[in-house]
């Protein structure tokens, strides 16, 4: 016999618990809920992306800070202890072990519900876990919040030689001598940098003429640079074109489409996301499966006929990023429980952080989308080291700010800072971005002195306020 609830989310990762809690709460009294997950409450996020890739990254941050800090430099040349950090790591993933989130979704009158789910026809959900087949119906809604997996592309060998995905990247327990990394997006060169820090010699190999080609040029170049001051040799415009490890383990030879070898001890494939969406019985509900679901602003499923199925986070293939994917499950979740909602942030205000040294964070537009969209914009840039505030932190720290200004407007469309902990800097921008707040208002938004947001009060004097 079928369990009834009133809503199921499929995919306990950040999306899912989202949706999961924000339909419970909405409504008196609640909706139940059950929440299913295959793996880990928490999902790909907690254990084996953000939060390791994090966890690997901040001791570095925090001795490139401390060596361009002028009387502490000398105390802090040595390496870092890499035993200490993979501890880090560890305690930052709990063990692996989902015991608090499975403590939080209790507190939030959740039904969790262990195994691999699969839609069986319209509002049902089929879930196989280890205590056998359950048969789940929803009353009004499906969510599917299944996450991504990693793209590993047709390169001869490749698979064979089982490389290091974000799993391995952000799990491994051993740092590898040499390791060779495949792709220059947001994944390769953090983990590049994370990897070189803890004693790793890295080759990071890039298809294109540049790193990070979806933000404004100057963001690849400082991060190329940064790179390879830090002792990790960058190839762009190059291709793997096949890869040799007999038996997958021990080292492993990938050919250059120049022709040319590297040898490792790992590789990682960092070269994008698949939406999960291969085996979740989406073809019972006459949808395509193997492909991100489209979804509209109520983030419900487009061509499935009663609006009961949602989709939030990478499985939408929206924006592949967990804050985002929480904002849509928020808004997924307060429409099923009655309210009206309208997901708009995604196509313009979304942010951005990208935790190298420098630090990258960017949000909305950069120009060249702009005027690929037919926007009047003007850009202004200024460099983030000539304020008090950064010169300050140390001694060549500063990289570049830039604004997008849609003229018709006078509003800001688009905002890209590198330099040190300009993550923190983002959120004033994203207000400024998602608000539309006029140039004429923020100028009365005075930043203190003397940090780096004063970068704000040069940009718009570099406008012309
Ligand atoms: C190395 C790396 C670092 C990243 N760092 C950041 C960062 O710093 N900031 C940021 O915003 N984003 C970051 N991201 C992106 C971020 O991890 C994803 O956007 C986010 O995890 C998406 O959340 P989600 O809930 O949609 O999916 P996921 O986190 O993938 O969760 C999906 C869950 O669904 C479960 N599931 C799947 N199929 C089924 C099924 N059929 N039945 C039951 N359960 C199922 C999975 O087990 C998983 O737990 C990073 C990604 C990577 C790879
Ligand atoms: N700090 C953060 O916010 C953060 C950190 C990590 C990941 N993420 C998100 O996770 C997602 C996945 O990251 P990612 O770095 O894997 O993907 P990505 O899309 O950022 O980069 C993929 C890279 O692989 C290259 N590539 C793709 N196919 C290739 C091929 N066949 N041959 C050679 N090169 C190829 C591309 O040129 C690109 O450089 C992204 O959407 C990213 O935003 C976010």
């Amino acid at each position: 016999m079928a369990d009834a609830f009133d809503v199921v989310v499929i995919g306990g990762g950040p999306a899912g618990e989202n949706a999961a809690a924000r339909a419970a709460a909405g409504q008196n009294p609640p909706l139940s809920v059950a929440l299913v997950e295959r793996e880990l409450l928490g999902g790909e996020c907690s254990y084996w992306a953000c939060i390791p890739s994090k966890a690997l990254l901040r001791p570095a941050e925090a001795q490139w800070l401390a060596r361009h800090a002028p009387g502490l430099s000398a105390s802090v040349q040595g390496a870092l202890n890499p035993r200490e950090v993979l501890r880090r790591r560890d305690a930052m993933v709990s063990g692996y072990k989902d015991d608090s989130q499975l403590k939080w979704a209790e507190g939030a009158h959740l039904h969790v519900v262990r195994g691999h789910a699969r839609l069986s026809g319209p509002r049902t959900v089929r879930v196989e876990g280890q205590g056998g087949t359950r048969e789940l119906t929803a009353r009004k809604a499906v969510v599917l919040a299944t996450g991504s997996r990693p793209r590993l592309p047709e390169l001869p060998g490749l698979k064979e030689a089982r490389p290091w995905d974000n799993r391995g990247g952000t799990a491994a327990k051993e740092v590898p001598r040499r390791l060779v990394v495949l792709g220059g997006g947001v994944v390769a060169v953090e983990l590049s940098q994370a990897w070189r820090s803890l004693g790793s010699e890295v080759t990071l190999v890039q298809r294109g003429p540049r790193l990070l080609s979806r933000y404004e040029p100057f963001v690849g170049e400082e991060v190329e640079k940064a790179l390879r001051e830090s002792g990790i040799t960058v190839l762009l415009g190059t291709e793997a074109s096949r890869v040799h490890r007999p038996g997958g383990r021990g080292e492993v030879t990938v050919t250059l489409s120049s022709g040319g070898t590297l040898q490792a001890d790992e590789l990682l494939v960092a070269m994008g996301r698949v939406a999960n969406t291969a085996e979740v019985g989406l073809e019972t509900v006459g949808l395509t499966p193997g492909k991100p679901v489209e979804v509209d602003d109520q983030l419900r499923a487009k061509g499935v006929e009663g609006g009961w199925l949602y989709a939030c986070g990478d499985v939408n293939g929206r924006n592949l990023l967990t804050h985002m994917g929480k904002y849509q499950a928020r808004l997924a979740g307060d429409h099923i429980a009655g309210r009206e909602v309208r997901a708009w942030a995604d196509a313009k205000a979304t942010p951005q952080v990208i935790f190298t040294h420098p630090q990258v964070a960017s949000v909305g537009l950069t120009e060249a989308q702009a005027l690929k969209q037919g926007l009047r914009v003007r850009a202004v840039q200024y460099a983030v080291g000539d304020v008090a505030g950064t010169a300050l932190l140390g001694k060549g720290l500063g990289g570049t700010a830039k604004l997008v200004v849609d003229e018709s407007r006078r509003v800001i469309v688009g905002a890209t800072f590198t330099g040190p902990g300009v993550g923190e800097l983002l959120h004033a921008a994203t207000v400024a971005v998602a608000g539309e707040v006029p140039l004429d208002t923020l100028w009365h938004a005075v930043p203190s002195f003397p940090t780096v947001s004063e970068v704000w009060l040069r940009l718009l004097e570099a406008y012309g306020l």
